[in-house]
């Protein structure tokens, strides 16, 4: 049986090369792209996803993925969360240790969100998740808000360590893991 083909959606090509390189090989289907930066709604993380996946759907109408980043700041429950893009945008990576400056917990979680949609509109959520700090600006590799997250137990920002290292703990690495299991598995 010929493999499923499914296009991922997205306007942001870091988040694809990282997508693309922790997948490898065996995927269980084969992945075309497609530069879009599609709307995004306001809410919770997982519904602003499967919006982002319906809209996708129905832009193509074929096989999508897509995906969304949070980074949530413990102390700000949870905020900035889905609107991260507009918060660094704004502020700049200086500015987001900065919202936390009169807070003890420094803590946050980096979220990644991978919505599939068959062609139905059947969808479906992976998530993976990585706790950290958020620290001021440090090293230059990576994309978006790399500098300014400190995954627990490294002493290196996304930033500072080598992509080969970000991609087997990175909230992407996990979520990415998970739907490469789903696909798979369906093939057994
Ligand atoms: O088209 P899409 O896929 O939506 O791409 P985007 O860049 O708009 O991405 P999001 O809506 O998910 O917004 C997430 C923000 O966080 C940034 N980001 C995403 N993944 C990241 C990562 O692994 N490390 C650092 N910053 C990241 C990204 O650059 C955005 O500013
Ligand atoms: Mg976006």
């Amino acid at each position: 049986m010929a493999e499923e083909v499914v296009t991922f959606v997205t306007g942001n090509q870091k988040k694809l090369q990282e997508v693309i390189s922790i997948l490898g090989p065996q995927i269980g289907f084969s992945m075309k792209t497609k530069d879009i930066d599609l709307p995004e709604y306001q809410g919770e993380i997982d519904d602003i996803c499967k919006r982002k996946c319906e809209e996708a759907l129905r832009q193509l109408n074929t096989a999508v993925i897509v995906e969304d980043t949070s980074l949530c700041f413990n102390a700000l429950g949870g905020l900035p969360g889905p609107y991260i893009k507009w918060f660094l945008q704004k502020l700049g990576p200086d500015g987001l240790p900065r919202l936390l400056a009169d807070f003890p917990d420094k803590s946050g979680i980096a979220v990644c969100t991978l919505a599939y949609s068959d062609r139905t509109g059947n969808v479906q959520l992976f998530r993976g998740e990585t706790e950290g700090t958020i620290v001021s600006p440090r090293g230059s590799s990576g994309f978006g808000w790399d500098s300014c997250f400190l995954p627990k137990g490294y002493s290196q920002t996304y930033s500072e360590m080598p992509s080969e290292v970000k991609n087997t703990i990175s909230h992407r690495f996990k979520a990415v893991l998970k739907m490469r299991e789903h696909f798979i598995n369906l093939k057994r």
